[in-house]
């Protein structure tokens, strides 16, 4: 087998050896010393998505991309990968990249510094599905990047324009109510308002919202009056393994090309449709395969008031000089998957360095004599929470040991009891595993894998769940992990291996033992979990309460199940009752008491009070529990128990009409675990202002095209001048005052260690 002391990569289709001795080392902290800039540092935990790139890689023989937070990402994790960053997909000499175009011209960046990591967020998801997503897709795609200055609202206008449409978007009745109000005539726009839509005097739109409308504003609008996708530019070839599928078409048969469209990253359409959309909705991104963005804009990306070509035209003219060129984007300008790293073998890794050696065993007895030899080594795979521990923890860790490339940790399997999933599968892999086995299976079976789906959505962002892996949120042990309370509530099994002890197997209710502390020994490794199939009238739920509902860390959650079964007097009874909590103790925990007090009892409101009533003795918190929020935890343990106990009688009487008629039919909404969250729709009004002055025009701002591209130089990217070790800018409570001594004491007193 070959090993291999120069690891490799590509970024943005070139050639890179990585530099040695670098084991601690982010992904993102070498792009930005080698001058990629455009992807930046901001929470440095996986939280705000600022650094956002896309990682390519060969999977099981298949090429997936993917987006992955750059500041958690080892640098060595990436040999054999392709990296694409913001610069690699366009920029402003060369022209902008769809995706980036439609942000600029959409007014979807202000500082600008977030911006790349959405657009690289959105690439990888355009890149990553076989056809277009869904505007449902887009929105939850992006719960992993926050935007504290722009606002939302611009950014998914900007991007919806990639999204599938439902048939039926554009109805005979929106297009006549688009006519009716055009004759009218009308002075309010607003970039996300069409300038064909219906409005009064006031410039309000007058919607009949059983109709179904345009995609991109949510408005009726003149789409249908386009005929079809006569793009000249379009290709149907596919050079790399761009060839994604088009989506669907429009209901009438035209391509939707400036609205919010489909467009699949390579589908053709450019052809003239809801031409009345302000705010250059014909940003050209819909541009499919040809990505033909010059054929849509005046040239210059400038087509807000596309109402009149002309107005266009004028207004561009007047500011244009600042502006990027635009070209013709073809997929074959996509960076490819390089043909090395196709036919490449992954070698055995072992790169020593002065701080940290980084080894990548490639076999299971690989793995397990590392972990013999090596007691302190720390073994990784998505290194999302290791790499929290190295920031902000200031722990070292001499040995990392990936086991990111170990078979037997990466199976997943269906026997005739349930799921098995090795260690290292990531939470993406096991989401889109469990979506196809609920699809596939009868629902009795698979419910606990819908209640894991179901909350698996609000587990951390996208990009973390790229990367992270089943087995190091179990190893890690927090005491709000999501997915363990429902492990311990479902009869889920851990299977460990050590050198020498061999395979044990340990129900998940005894492997958390005490504060981030597991059941397993230092030279053991989690192999796999599994998951059973629940049974008939098995039912389970996980809930999660945080501050917000994406992208967040619990502050309780739970896992409960139960079984019932009628007995001979037509009651529901509960024969099994397992509940596990989050957040309520310093590790997740079972209530033992409330579980003995389920068992064999009604499932009725007597059996409802006195289940919150046992609960409150299973959960005791100390006033001085880390964490705080003592009274809010309990109550939402007691909240968890409703829900779920609401739940359970719906479901119940559902199957069988009148026999759990609980809850009156309007407090259905509150069983639901992970209420449905409806898209994000926003609009913005203002006064067109008359008059050919640019001046009150919604134009793009000039910094737009340099932000979406990542060209656009914060201080933090300024390059350091020779000799300096760090710089930063410093208050001075004086002005125009001169430096006279600098006192390093306190700095000299940090730690001496490349990590601190
Ligand atoms: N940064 C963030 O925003 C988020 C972080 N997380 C955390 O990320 C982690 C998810 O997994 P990764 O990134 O892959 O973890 P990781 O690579 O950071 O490892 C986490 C811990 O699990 C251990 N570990 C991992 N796999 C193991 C195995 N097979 N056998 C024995 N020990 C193993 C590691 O040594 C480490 O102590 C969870 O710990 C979770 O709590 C989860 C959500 C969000
Ligand atoms: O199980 C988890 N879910 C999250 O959503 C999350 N976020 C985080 O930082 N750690 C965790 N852990």
């Amino acid at each position: 087998m070959a090993t291999s002391s120069t690891p490799i990569c590509y970024i943005n289709g070139k050639r890179k050896v990585l530099p040695p001795g670098r084991a601690e080392t982010t992904l993102l902290q070498y792009l930005r010393e080698i001058g990629l800039t455009g992807t930046k540092l901001g929470c440095g935990e996986g939280g705000c998505g600022a650094c956002t790139v896309m990682l390519s890689n060969i999977e099981n023989g298949q090429l997936q991309h993917r987006s992955v937070n750059a500041c958690l990402c080892p640098l060595y994790s990436i040999d054999g990968m392709h990296v694409v960053t913001v610069e690699g997909i366009g920029n402003s000499r060369d022209g902008l990249h769809p995706v980036q175009e439609r942000l600029a011209n959409s007014h979807g960046s202000q500082c600008g510094f977030c911006t790349p990591g959405f657009v690289m967020s959105m690439y990888s998801l355009l890149r990553s599905k076989a056809g277009a997503p869904s505007e449902q897709e887009i929105q939850e795609n992006l719960a992993g990047n926050l935007c504290r200055c722009t606002g939302y609202r611009p950014i998914l206008d900007a991007f919806r324009v990639f999204a599938e449409v439902p048939a039926g978007a554009y109805t005979e009745e929106s297009i006549a109510a688009h006519s009716q109000w055009k004759a009218g005539g009308n002075n309010a726009v607003g970039p996300t308002q069409p300038t064909g839509c219906p409005a009064d005097s006031s410039g309000t739109i007058k919607l009949n919202p059983s109709k179904a409308i345009c995609p991109s504003t949510g408005r009726p609008c003149d789409c249908g009056a386009a005929s079809q996708s006569d793009s000249p530019t379009s290709t149907s070839g596919s050079s790399d393994d761009m060839s994604l599928k088009p989506a669907n078409s429009h209901a009438n048969g035209h391509a939707p090309a400036q609205t919010g469209g489909h467009a699949s990253m390579d589908e053709s359409c450019t052809s003239k449709a809801c031409g009345g959309h302000s705010n250059g909705e014909a940003g050209g991104a819909a541009g499919g395969k040809k990505f033909a963005s010059g054929g849509l804009t005046n040239g210059l990306g400038m087509d807000v008031l596309s109402d009149s070509g002309v107005k266009k035209a004028e207004g561009a003219a007047a500011v244009g000089k600042a502006q990027p060129k635009q070209q013709r984007w073809t997929s074959a300008t996509e960076p490819i998957f390089p043909a090395e790293l196709r036919k490449r073998v992954a070698p055995i890794l072992h790169l020593p360095g002065p701080y940290a050696t980084w080894h990548r065993p490639l076999t299971l007895n690989g793995l397990l004599t590392l972990r013999e030899q090596y007691p302190e080594g720390k073994i990784v795979v998505g290194n999302t929470e290791i790499g929290i521990e190295m920031k902000y923890g200031r722990k070292t860790y001499p040995i990392f040991i990936a086991a990111t490339h170990i078979p037997e940790l990466n199976h997943m399997e269906v026997d005739a009891d349930g799921l098995t999933v090795g260690a290292a599968v990531t939470l993406t892999r096991l989401m889109r595993t469990l979506k196809q086995l609920v699809a596939d299976m009868p629902k009795h079976q698979t419910r606990t894998f819908q209640a894991m789906g179901e909350q698996m959505k609000y587990f951390a962002g996208n990009q973390i769940r790229n990367t992270a892996s089943v087995g190091g949120n179990i190893c890690n042990a927090s005491p709000i992990s999501d997915l363990n309370p429902i492990y311990m509530s479902t009869g889920s099994v851990f299977t460990v291996q050590g050198e020498g002890t061999g395979v044990r197997k340990i129900a998940a209710k005894d492997f958390f033992v005490s504060y981030r502390k597991v059941d397993m020994q230092p030279h053991e490794v989690l192999l796999n979990v599994h998951i059973p199939f629940t049974k008939q009238h098995d039912f389970v739920r996980e809930y999660k309460q945080a501050h917000r509902r994406d992208d967040d860390i619990a502050i309780a959650n739970a896992g409960m199940r139960v079984r019932m079964e009628m007995a001979t007097d037509g009651e529901w009874k509960v024969a099994e009752a397992e509940m596990a909590l989050g957040g309520v103790a310093p590790k997740t925990i079972m209530a033992p008491l409330t579980m003995d007090l389920l068992q064999g009892r009604v499932w009725n409101k007597e059996t409802l009070h006195a289940g919150i009533a046992s609960l409150a003795q299973d959960v005791y918190i100390n006033s001085q529990s880390p964490g705080g929020m003592v009274e809010f935890r309990r109550a939402m343990a007691a909240s968890f128990f409703f829900r779920f106990f609401m739940h359970v009688a719906f479901e119940l009487d559902a199957f069988k009409p009148g026999s759990c008629n609980l809850f009156p039919k309007n407090y259905r909404s509150g069983a639901i675990a992970h209420p449905h969250k409806p898209l994000s729709t926003g609009m913005q009004y203002f006064s067109k202002v008359p008059g050919d002055r640019v001046i009150g025009q919604p134009y793009r701002h000039a910094a737009a095209h340099v932000q979406v591209t990542g060209e656009a130089h914060y201080t933090d990217d300024i390059p350091l001048p020779g000799n300096a070790l760090r710089a930063a800018l410093v208050y001075s409570d004086r002005p125009h005052a001169k430096l006279l001594s600098i006192d390093a004491s306190s700095a000299l007193e940090v730690r001496k260690d490349p990590l601190s």
